[in-house]
């Protein structure tokens, strides 16, 4: 028997498989970890396929020197999909299998030690001389078994007193592997009767699930038209079958309350995977799911990966999220592309659902790509009223506050009425940048080329990228002038502005300066769900997944800096923002209000958004979209090119412009393509790395892959590094 075999080796010529003999007796299965030789070492490598016939000339074959794993940690399925992500995302086997295999494997199982009663007829007079052990008898007798570490704690005994009981064979000390992150006991809650548009939604897609049809549909639903109960409900008919479904949410929809409605429903039948788990966690969480004590993970793109082997359903939220990409590191993947690839594979059906679809999922599921289910109205309320405020009109009138006098008094009357508001601002600090009212002067980290960030609490400028801080100027360093003050508004302003204006207001802030530390952002959410304060102050964290029948109000503090950001995506993400957070307000009985902030209230983002009318907005964007020829009428790539000396880079993302002219030639593309660039990345800096870029635009997906491969391919000097990204999400 031979093993054909990925090496652990990141290097474009080792990336190809290998093949090994099986040693006689050796229990070796595809999908398993091993130990090979390789160049007079040995390295890891992953068991894709075993064979008879090898693809080696027998004496140069050598051994498998060991297994690392005691199960096969991929399926053929997986493998399957591997090797598709592999060619998709041009990038390396070895990466692709490390991406899907769960962090902490190598952590080894962790076990804790149980103690339990093994005699139930105890009597004190046998312990007159022993009181310590009959404690501790007595205690058992309520609750057994139990971690020792936690029996030591609560009766503050000793290790001996244990072992003395333990050697007179009351009770038994074992050990037990046991799952780091519990899910905690939740109240079981029985589904509501769904509506007619509910009900439809689940038949059309029930049916699917019970054929194996593996079809792929988009649920486009209002704020609060109850999809989460088309899930919940989808989820259940297929684990009635025996399969096991997969949902996607995106790390911030990832509240404590989202959790709660599959945990509450589905028990601990459900596996939770988000980014705060350790290494270990995670791969407690994937165990639940290799040993079938799981039919439903709920969790963050990687949870695509979760390795069930009769999957019958994948739900992807909030489907216009970015967070589904991986951005940063290879494979540059998305889990939206991912899901829909697995589900072919595994005949599953896959259902995307947002009440702000993406450009693109909206044009394929018109154009008939995949099929389209809607949800048009709210199950409790209306559809918030949504008023739109000039800034400069209140600059105007006088008004320089950050608050307009319509959000002012609309705050004053829900203090007054007992009913929250929730006040949202785009993105902590991003605003807040510090600037020369003479001059124009702005302070830049010195590493990133980003606008230092002003931190009201120690009067500190930041650096959001690197770390970098300086303490806040007096004056201005390029003309002296000392109206040098911070521009804009962070969330901290805005708390200020609200405790000055609104003494007797109980406020809350939820950014990221306030959820760092483990646990903080559920216990902020409690408090506020529970009435514990008036006005909860944030960013993109509470856009979403929030569903609190007391909110009212909804006020955005200024919509124009998503617009302003330079991704063509701008329009699209300030539409689907601001549809978001103002379906946070009015979802109970009592109607809701949002106020938007601007000082373009006549763009069409904004207009759309006040009349919370998608499809109007699709058609405006996407006219634009072909006009300029962006997706979904032609893929982008985007080639980042980076190192410490500048006129190497500059260099180096010359060479690549003319590596892509020339695979384009060689090709003879005759469909529309476009390379701009080499220009500086919009973050031009980071961490002393000078960044350029070269976007290359083509109609035809293979056009661009067959580019990444020529250029990662491509000999550059030794400190350059070359980021390939096709499809990206995010070109800053
Ligand atoms: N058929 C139903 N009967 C009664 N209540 C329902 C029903 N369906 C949903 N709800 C309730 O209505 C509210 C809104 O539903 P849900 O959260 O599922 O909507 P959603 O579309 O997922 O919301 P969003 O996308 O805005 O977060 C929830 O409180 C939910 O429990
Ligand atoms: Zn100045
Ligand atoms: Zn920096």
């Amino acid at each position: 028997m031979f093993a054909e075999v990925i090496v652990e080796i990141k290097a474009s010529n080792t990336d190809r498989l290998y093949t090994y003999k099986v040693p006689e007796g050796m229990d070796l299965e595809v999908g398993m970890r091993v130990l090979v030789p390789f160049k007079n070492r040995l390295v890891e490598g992953y068991v894709v396929s075993l064979t008879d016939k090898p693809s080696y000339s027998l004496e140069k074959i050598k051994s498998v020197y060991k297994i690392l794993d005691k199960y096969p940690i991929f399926n053929e399925k997986m493998i399957k999909l591997a090797k598709w992500m592999r060619d998709y995302y041009k990038c390396y086997f070895s990466e692709v299998f490390q991406t899907i295999m769960p962090a902490g494997i190598d952590r080894g199982e962790k076990k804790v030690k149980l103690v339990r009663l093994k005699i139930e007829d105890v009597f004190e007079e046998d312990f007159k001389k022993a009181p310590r052990q009959y404690e501790v008898l007595r205690y058992l007798k309520k609750r057994s078994p139990i971690k020792l570490s936690e029996l030591v704690k609560i009766l503050n005994t000793d290790y001996g007193t244990i072992r003395a009981l333990e050697k007179k064979g009351y009770i038994e000390v074992y050990e037990e592997e046991i799952s780091r992150f519990q899910v905690r006991d939740v109240e079981k809650t029985f589904p509501p009767i769904l509506t007619e548009e509910q009900k439809r939604a689940v038949e059309e897609v029930k049916k699917s699930i019970f054929s194996g049809q593996p079809d792929a549909y988009l649920l486009f639903g209002v704020t609060g038209s109850g999809k989460t109960e088309v899930y919940l409900k989808l989820i259940e008919e297929t684990v009635k079958i025996g399969k096991s479904a997969i949902v996607l949410v995106p790390e911030i929809a990832l509240t404590p309350q989202t959790i709660e409605r599959f945990v509450s429903r589905f028990g601990n039948r459900v596996a939770v995977i988000h980014s705060g788990l350790s290494p270990g966690e995670r791969f407690d969480e994937w165990r639940k799911v290799k040993n079938k004590e799981v039919d439903v993970v709920v969790g963050v793109r990687s949870a695509v990966f979760a390795p069930f082997d009769n999957l019958g359903l994948i739900i992807i939220d909030e489907e216009h999220e970015a967070t589904y990409k991986q951005s940063d590191t290879r494979p540059r993947y998305n889990a939206k592309e991912v899901a829909e690839k697995r589900c072919e594979i595994e005949k599953a059906v896959l259902v995307m659902a947002s009440a702000t679809p993406s450009l693109e999922t909206y044009y394929k599921a018109i154009k008939g790509d995949y099929k389209l289910l809607k949800l048009t109205r709210r199950i409790k309320a209306s559809m918030p009223e949504i008023e739109v405020v000039n800034m400069s009109d209140e600059l105007a009138k006088g008004n320089n506050s950050i608050f307009s006098r319509k959000l002012f008094s609309y705050i004053k009357e829900n203090l007054k009425k007992g009913e929250q508001t929730i006040l949202f601002l785009n993105r902590r600090g991003y605003s807040s940048f510090v600037a020369c009212r003479d001059c124009g002067y702005v302070p830049k980290c010195p590493n990133c080329d980003i606008s230092l960030t002003y931190h009201f609490e120690d009067k500190k400028l930041v650096c959001h990228y690197c770390g970098y801080e300086e303490p806040m100027r007096e004056t201005c360093p390029k003309c002296g002038s000392k109206r040098i003050r911070y521009m804009g508004i962070g969330t901290e302003r805005v708390e200020m502005d609200i405790k000055k204006f609104f003494p007797e207001a109980r406020v809350l802030r939820m950014d990221v300066d306030t959820t760092r530390r483990k646990g903080s952002h559920e216990k902020i959410f409690y408090e506020f769900k529970n009435g514990k304060a008036d006005i909860l102050i944030g960013t993109q964290m509470i856009s979403k997944g929030f569903d609190i029948p007391n909110v009212t109000l909804v006020g955005v503090i200024l919509a124009d800096i998503t617009l302003n950001l330079p991704d063509f995506r701008s329009s699209e993400r300030t539409f689907q923002l601001l549809t978001q957070v103002a379906g946070r307000a009015g979802r109970g009985e009592k109607p809701g209000r949002v106020v938007i902030q601007t000082y373009e209230d006549n763009h069409y983002s904004i207009l759309t958004a006040k009349e919370q009318d998608y499809v109007k907005f699709f058609r405006e964007e996407i006219k634009y979209r072909e006009i300029f020829k962006y997706p979904p009428f032609a893929h982008l790539m985007n080639i980042v090119v980076s190192g410490e000396d500048e006129e190497k880079v500059k260099n180096a993302s010359a060479n690549t412009y003319l590596a892509c002219q020339k695979v384009i030639n060689k090709l003879q593309v005759k469909s529309y393509n476009k390379i701009l660039g080499p220009a500086p990345a919009p973050i031009s800096k980071i961490n002393n790395r000078y960044r350029w870029q070269v976007i290359v635009k083509s109609e035809e997906r293979e056009v661009l892959e067959e580019i990444a491969e020529y250029v990662q391919n491509m000999k550059y000097p030794k400190d350059i590094r070359v980021a390939v990204d096709i499809d990206p999400l995010n070109i800053m």
